[in-house]
């Protein structure tokens, strides 16, 4: 286990692709100041920077595939133990998207206090992710990579949900109720 983050607090943020997880994750950081990191912006953080390793991710994440596991948590535990002396908690946006993920991260980090489970149905998350692909300039906010993405979210992110359920720790938020649209 990480030693720098063994007293940190930390919280799940899960849900379907355009579901509202950065939306939800910001007005968390304006309330209540915690550190917001996405795997998503961390992995095309190392896309943009134009390294191989960045190459193949980019590759992946244009199928609208899970990155392998490794990658993705090593990425994640660095950019903890970066913040580790300033952070008031962590919001842990896009991870753990299987349940092996899970696992892994409680063994070399640490177990989340929360899972914030941010829900919306698909035809509304279809309908963000192409207007959103409108401006994003993501190279996977299209129409055939959103449906890609939307059958490994329900495949493989959704009994994540359950594995938390049973421990008691999910909170879900209604997010057209709260926002609206
Ligand atoms: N924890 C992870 N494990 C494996 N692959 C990941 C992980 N997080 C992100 N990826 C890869 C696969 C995703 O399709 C891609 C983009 O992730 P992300 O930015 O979280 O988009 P998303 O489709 O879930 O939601 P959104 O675009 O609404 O933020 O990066
Ligand atoms: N109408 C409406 N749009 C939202 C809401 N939450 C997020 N969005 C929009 O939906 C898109 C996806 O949101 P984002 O936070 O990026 O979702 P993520 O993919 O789960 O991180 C963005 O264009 C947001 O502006 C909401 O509650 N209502
Ligand atoms: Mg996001």
């Amino acid at each position: 286990m990480a030693e720098k983050l063994k007293n940190s607090k930390i919280i799940f943020v899960v849900g379907g692709p355009g579901s509202g997880k950065g939306t939800q994750c910001d007005r968390i950081v304006k309330q209540y100041g915690y550190t917001h990191l996405s795997t998503g912006d961390l992995l095309r953080a190392e896309v943009s920077s134009g390294s191989d390793r960045g190459k193949t991710l980019s590759a992946i994440m244009e199928r609208g595939e899970l990155v392998p596991l490794d990658t993705v948590l090593d990425m994640l535990r660095d950019a903890m133990v970066a913040k580790a002396a300033v952070s008031k908690g962590f919001l842990i946006d896009g991870y753990p998207r299987e349940v092996k993920q899970g696992e892994e991260f409680e063994k070399k980090i640490g177990a989340p206090s929360l899972l914030l489970y941010v829900d919306a149905g698909s035809d509304t998350m279809v309908k963000r992710l192409v207007k959103r692909g409108e401006t994003s300039g993501r190279a996977d906010d299209n129409e055939e990579t959103i449906k890609k993405r939307l059958e490994t979210y329900y495949k493989a992110t959704e009994p994540v949900i359950a594995l938390y359920e049973g421990r008691g720790i999910v909170r879900k938020r209604l997010l057209r109720v709260v926002i609206g649209g």
